[in-house]
């Protein structure tokens, strides 16, 4: 196990916060061959904007991730995008160097392969087509039409509030009316950046996490994320670390207070990714 106080070759900037960061980052470099890197998408790869039909990765991010990918054992995107729609978004298929990139959409029910460029998706829940039809009146009769925004993601419904004239008073005010909305009909409501998305349960990026970690048998993991969806993998990693895996948690900007505060390192967003992504190759791609 590396020392909390080991230096490493990354910019300062890059130096984790916590020892078991610390841990996690000199074992990734240590051993980079053995390494999971896992994003999220949306914050994380891809800068927040207004309207998410318009959301693209950050224009370093798909080389960043294409200059590391020699380096490590894998590379995968975990979303609560549909799969599809992050690949698409990302740039992410034919790319030289992502020839191996996974990308688990919808918090990890949905799955597309570089190596197929094929999506594996669950069969539809019933609940999401009937949440998704009754939706617009819901939203109408509870007065919070205006403004808020509805993403049909396919597997699942999403209302968004960011384009509403008081964002998070109607974020807050639709929280329990969705959450009986989505009940009523066997979903559970996944809240992100003013967003409150209505979705089947049994999955979520932890569990996904877990599983691809299992199935690619990483020796450690580096996770990115930025939003409340991100929680779960967190906790994944926590776990993992417990189990004697090493791993470092990165917050992408710290907007959402409950998971910067539990990350070894905050950085600035999706440049900061970049940037940090971009330092790992190179020190990878010098030790190789
Ligand atoms: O798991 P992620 O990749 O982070 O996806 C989570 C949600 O991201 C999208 O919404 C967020 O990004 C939008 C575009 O920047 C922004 O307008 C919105 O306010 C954010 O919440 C996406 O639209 C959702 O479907 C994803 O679940």
């Amino acid at each position: 196990m590396a020392s909390q106080s080991q230096p490493h070759p990354l910019p300062t900037e890059f130096t984790p916060a916590t020892p078991a960061g610390r841990d996690g980052l000199a074992a990734l470099l240590a051993a980079p061959d053995r390494a999971l890197i896992a994003l999220d998408f949306d914050g994380t790869l891809a800068d927040i904007v207004p309207d998410p039909e318009q959301s693209r990765a950050h224009p370093g991010a798909v080389g960043a991730l294409a200059a590391l990918a020699p380096y490590v054992g894998s590379i995968a995107v975990i979303t609560g995008r549909p799969a599809g729609v992050a690949v698409r978004y990302g740039g992410f298929a034919g790319v030289a160097g992502l020839e191996h990139l996974v990308v688990l959409g919808h918090y990890g029910a949905e799955r597309w392969d570089a190596t197929t460029g094929t999506v594996r998706a669950p069969a539809a829940h019933p609940g999401v087509q009937a949440a998704r039809a009754e939706l617009p009146g819901f939203l109408d009769g509870i007065g919070a039409w205006r403004g808020s925004w509805i993403e049909d993601k396919g597997q699942a419904v999403a209302v968004h509030t960011r384009r509403a004239e008081d964002p998070v008073t109607a974020f807050e005010s639709l929280r329990v009316p969705l959450s009986e909305l989505a009940a009523r009909h066997g979903l559970i409501v996944e809240p992100g950046r003013l967003v409150l998305e209505l979705r089947p349960p049994g999955v979520d990026k932890g569990v996904a996490l877990a599983e691809y970690v299992r199935e690619v048998g990483a020796g450690c993991v580096l996770y990115a994320g930025d939003d409340l969806g991100d929680v779960a993998a967190y906790s994944t990693v926590e776990k993992l670390r417990t189990e004697g895996v090493p791993g470092l948690l990165v917050c992408s900007g710290s907007e959402v207070p409950a998971l910067a505060d539990r990350a070894d390192l905050v950085v600035e967003g999706p440049s900061g990714v970049v940037a940090l992504l971009k330092s790992l190759s190179t020190v990878a791609g010098k030790a190789a």
